[in-house]
């Protein structure tokens, strides 16, 4: 279970996290959404101590981040899919992962097949495509058999067979009495995946309920998720309509 409790993080005069509150159950998989700038990232890199709460905390079955004695068989990670090493294989930066936490080899070459990646190990990670990287974040997340899972966009860039494997993939691992948390821009997609939904905007909770709860009047969880965020969005498009450059309307 992952517990967020009155959580607040500034930068300078922006407060991109203000007072959260949430619980991500053991056993489910929990949706993280919000507009562009809300917050979801820096509330994920808090809870995996990357970065140092303002105030409040944010722990991992009861357990601050920094204090679990083994992080990656406790937690596996994926924030930023695009940090690894270019010039490592895909096989040769899973390895080090592992030695460095006293994973064996054989669970290496289970998380590789688990994600799709065996043609392709031994390549080096910087020339990757997004969703060739997208599986090895996935890959390393899986390394360590973790009871809880923190994936930040885990579908961006995958295709569809892709995006069908990471809903069974988080489906069965929720199925295990694991602790699933991940963030998504993909509505349909949470509302296939997600048992329940946390829905921030400006750094505070708009919505924790189940996907059945935020659809309950009929609509879409992209419906309910747009009129609960209305208000929150900081930015914002114009169409190409919109756009149009008005002419003096001469001719030479
Ligand atoms: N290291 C930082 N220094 C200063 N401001 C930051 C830093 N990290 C994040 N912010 C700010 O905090 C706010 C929340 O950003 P965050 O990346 O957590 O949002 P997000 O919900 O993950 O957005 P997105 O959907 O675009 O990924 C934004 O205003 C962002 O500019």
């Amino acid at each position: 279970m992952i517990e967020v409790e009155a959580l607040t993080k500034c930068y300078g005069s922006t407060r991109a996290v203000d007072g959260l509150t949430f619980t991500a159950p053991s056993g489910t998989v929990t949706g993280f959404l919000g507009p562009n700038g809300a917050g979801k990232s820096t509330t994920m890199r808090i809870i995996v101590g990357l970065e140092r709460p303002t105030s409040g905390r944010a722990s991992i079955d009861g357990q601050l981040y920094a204090d679990l004695v083994a992080p990656l068989q406790a937690v596996g990670v994926m924030l930023d899919a695009r940090s690894v090493h270019p010039g490592r294989t895909a096989f040769r930066h899973l390895l080090a992962q592992a030695r460095t936490h006293g994973i064996s080899r054989s669970r290496v070459d289970e998380v590789i097949e688990m994600t799709g990646l065996e043609s392709v190990a031994g390549r080096r990670a910087g020339t990757f495509s997004l969703g060739m990287g997208q599986r090895l974040g996935i890959a390393g997340a899986l390394l360590g058999d973790p009871h809880t899972l923190i994936l930040d966009e885990p579908v961006n860039g995958l295709d569809p067979d892709g995006v069908l494997w990471v809903r069974g993939l988080v489906r069965d691992l929720a199925a295990q009495g694991r602790t699933v948390l991940l963030s998504s821009h993909l509505m349909h997609e949470l509302a296939l995946c997600a048992d329940q939904v946390v829905i921030i905007g400006k750094g505070r909770l708009l919505a924790d309920a189940s996907v059945p709860e935020l659809t309950a009047e009929g609509g879409s969880l992209e419906d309910a998720y747009l009129k609960l965020t209305a208000d929150a969005v900081q930015f914002r498009g114009r169409s190409a309509a919109d756009s149009v450059v008005p002419t003096t309307g001469g001719t030479r």
